[in-house]
């Protein structure tokens, strides 16, 4: 069994027979019409990108009322769709792991094509511009993590030929507008918090330098703020979508689907004509389109006000779901665990989390109506954190730390400070960030050396910490102030908002030679 059989109509009775459900509808003619007058681009070829924006499409299309499929567009790691998009028709496998156990496959057909976007590719960057020039483009979205927003003055000064991602965005905008001020919504889907305004500052930042440099007419400016024509809506996601498992590529292997290899890429993306992902999904959306919108509902996607929406983000990503992984993971991959669900059975980890949500973070949570907070982070503790058939890693949670932890944290710290709330009941929170300084030494609990994952930040953040020693007895840690007054890692100043001190004093007994971490972590969680 191969991807590619489904275009070749060469599709064996195994498929069924193996419980491999296949697209419900014809393939190559959504292509040709997806081709003819494209309707949506997403940005960001990665894991999640094909087990949920495209597979809910998917799901759209196989329900018979909708004929358009999505175009990918990869502007960081084109070794992705060379390997992983090309050689399979751009068709993927979704293995959805339920926490029963039950297993269910499904080929994934709403990509219709896959390019690279960069103008050093000349012909995908030409169709990305005829795309981009079509009345019929509804919206462009992404799933580029948090980085990918970045705007670098460097690039700021390439004029209309960035390397960034947001400024090749803004170059496609402008010829946009140049084919009539065509309307468009640009929606952004990474775990970010208000993602839409991530977007939007990147794109007028890279437009406002454009008209200052005389490159673009004043009028793409006032396009892109002009909330009739542009729009950047924000939106929560929530499905966790681990790498690509060896576990799960193995059963693959035994049912005779021959696509079951992983990817490493030089960019250390992990990538595979597959993907395992669990069951539980959320992706909700402000409802703001300038130019009408796929069907998204249809695949399980709810539509609200940006209101609801930002409730909805601030539950997920500030309290019940994203803190609590990146607090498992920091302490997780110190601790030597590679595996999400083992570390739910640890009684310290699992109350470490278990704490931070219900006791510290729940306090400053708005409940948003349409997902109740407690019933959220239940199943997230209960459920969907120990389900042992979720290959998930702390090490791929720990990827960008420095980028995760303003709005994993940042952000409650901020609502205590804003809501006159006691700062004394935040322990735990605080041993989070000073658990990230013993982990950017790079040595587990045992003082040997684990890999610690990429980081934009590492380096710059490792020089802080260099002088520690993970060793008992006296030193001198005042060189945590350099890393606990970043407000562009943590969101606050930590000493501002007085917790700098309390953050140092635990950071030192996480020093204090090894097997500190556990029993630091032990004594505090066991104290709260
Ligand atoms: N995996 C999940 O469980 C999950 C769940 C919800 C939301 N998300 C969001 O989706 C993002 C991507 O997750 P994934 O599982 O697809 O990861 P992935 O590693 O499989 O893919 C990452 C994607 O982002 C691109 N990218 C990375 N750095 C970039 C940069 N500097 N500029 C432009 N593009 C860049 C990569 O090329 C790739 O397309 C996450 O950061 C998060 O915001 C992920
Ligand atoms: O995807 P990131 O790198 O922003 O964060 C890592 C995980 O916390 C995240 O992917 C979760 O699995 C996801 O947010 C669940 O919906």
């Amino acid at each position: 069994m191969k991807l590619t059989d489904i275009k070749n109509g060469n599709l064996s009775a195994e498929w069924a027979e193996k419980g491999y459900e296949l697209p419900k509808f014809d393939v190559e003619a959504v292509k040709s019409k997806t081709h003819a007058e494209p309707t949506w681009v997403h940005f960001g070829a990665g894991n999640i990108f094909r087990a949920f924006p495209a597979a809910i499409l998917n799901d759209a299309l196989n329900s018979g009322k909708y004929d358009r499929g999505v175009i990918v567009a990869e502007s960081f790691d084109y070794e992705i769709i060379d390997k992983a998009y090309q050689p399979y028709d751009n068709l993927s496998l979704l293995v959805c792991l339920k926490s029963t156990g039950d297993i269910e496959k499904k080929v994934i057909a709403s990509v219709t094509e896959s390019l690279k976007a960069d103008y050093s590719f000349g012909a995908d960057w030409a169709r990305l511009v005829e795309i981009f020039q079509a009345p019929s483009l509804q919206m462009i979205s992404f799933t580029i993590t948090e980085k990918g927003y970045g705007v670098a003055p460097a690039d700021l000064e390439r004029g209309l030929t960035p390397v960034l991602a947001m400024g090749k965005v803004t170059a496609l905008l402008y010829e946009r507008f140049k084919a009539g001020k065509l309307p468009l919504t640009v929606q952004s889907m990474d775990n970010c918090s208000h993602n839409g305004d991530k977007v939007k500052a990147a794109v007028f930042a890279y437009a406002s330098k454009w008209v200052e440099q005389g490159l673009v007419p004043a009028e793409f400016l006032a396009y892109v703020k002009d909330e009739t024509k542009i729009t950047f809506p924000w939106s929560m996601i929530d499905k966790i979508t681990p790498r690509p498992d060896a576990k799960v590529q193995k059963m693959l292997a035994d049912d005779g689907f021959e696509d079951n290899y992983t990817i490493v890429t030089e960019k250390h993306t992990f990538t595979a004509p597959f993907v395992n992902a669990e069951e539980t999904q959320y992706l909700c959306i402000e409802d703001h389109y300038t130019n009408g919108r796929p069907p998204l509902e249809l695949g399980g996607v709810l539509y609200c006000d940006r209101e609801t929406v930002d409730k909805i983000e601030k539950m997920k990503v500030c309290t019940c779901l994203n803190p609590l992984h990146t607090a498992m993971s920091i302490y997780g991959c110190m601790l030597g665990y590679t595996l999400i669900s083992a570390e739910m059975a640890d009684e310290d980890l699992r109350s470490f989390i278990q704490k931070i949500g219900y006791i510290e973070a729940m306090p400053v949570v708005v409940d948003p109506g349409v997902l109740n907070p407690y019933e959220f982070i239940g199943a997230v503790i209960n459920r969907r954190l120990p389900n042992p058939f979720m290959p998930d890693a702390p090490q791929r949670i720990a990827t960008d730390t420095s980028q995760k932890l303003a709005i994993r944290f940042g952000e409650t710290i901020k609502a205590y400070e804003a809501r006159g709330l006691d700062k004394s009941n935040l322990i735990l929170i605080p041993l989070v960030l000073a658990g990230y300084a013993r982990y950017l030494t790079g040595l587990d609990d045992n003082c040997r050396p684990f890999e610690i994952s990429p980081d934009p930040l590492l380096a710059e953040l490792q020089a802080i910490v260099a002088p520690l020693k993970v060793e008992a007895g006296e030193q001198d840690f005042s060189c945590l102030k350099a890393l606990y007054s970043r407000t562009d890692v943590f969101g606050v100043d930590l000493y501002a908002v007085g917790l700098g001190e309390k953050i140092e004093s635990m950071a030192k007994e996480l020093f204090a030679g090894p097997g500190a971490v556990r029993a630091t972590l032990h004594k505090y969680v066991k104290a709260r």
